[in-house]
């Protein structure tokens, strides 16, 4: 089955779900390039709304704040949002309500890497609040530990390789296939 065909017929955003440094944001914005979708990212959304960056939202207005910002963007995604990838905060799907909304409405894949790989991806950068703490490490592990649950509500799991990226992006077009070819379509 040929990347249009699956396109077409998938009729639904695919939304990319996972940990801090799995690779949501890169990955769905060449997943969506191959695709010839549009890319949408609930941090860059969120960012866009409240015009600064997610660590000031953090740091002005607290975390809660941030959730609350998120929770209404994501809501505002699923509406507009036909052939799309979005890549959603490492967070929100953790939301109840937020999660049955993109059950319902999209194809939710799973990122899932192993804690070297996201530890290694994360120290690249500082933007991300709450891994600035004295031991980032054991808050991923937390983090991984307590969402792997949750995430796991996703309807597909696709293990984010090392390199090259494009392998994360057929990885998830191969299970888009599968997905299209079960409904019949
Ligand atoms: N094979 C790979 N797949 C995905 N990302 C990779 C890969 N190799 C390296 N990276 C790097 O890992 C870093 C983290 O990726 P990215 O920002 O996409 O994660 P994320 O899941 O969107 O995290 P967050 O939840 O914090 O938004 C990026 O710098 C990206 O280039
Ligand atoms: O995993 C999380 O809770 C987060 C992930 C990032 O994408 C941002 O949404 C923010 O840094 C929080
Ligand atoms: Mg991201």
């Amino acid at each position: 089955m040929d990347r249009a065909h699956i396109a077409r017929r998938l009729g639904c955003p695919v939304v990319l779900v996972g940990l801090m440094g799995a690779g949501k944001t890169t990955i769905g914005r060449r997943l969506a390039l191959r695709l010839g979708w549009d890319f949408r990212d609930s941090d860059h959304e969120v960012e866009a709304a409240a015009g600064r960056s997610v660590s000031d939202i953090f740091a002005d207005f607290g975390e809660a704040s941030f959730r609350d910002g998120e929770r209404r963007v994501i809501g505002r995604l699923m509406e507009e949002s036909g052939s799309s990838v979005i890549a959603l905060g490492g967070g929100a799907f953790i939301n109840e309500e937020t999660r049955a909304l993109i059950r319902q409405k999209a194809l939710s894949v799973w990122l899932k890497a192993d804690i070297d790989t996201l530890m290694e991806r994360v120290s690249r950068r500082d933007t991300r609040p709450l891994l600035q703490t004295e031991d980032p490490r054991a808050v991923m592990e937390k983090l991984l530990a307590e969402r792997s649950p949750i995430y796991a509500q996703a309807d597909i799991h696709v293990t984010s390789p090392g390199t090259p990226h494009d392998a994360g992006v057929a990885a998830i077009i191969e299970a888009m296939a599968a997905r299209v070819e079960a409904q019949g379509r």
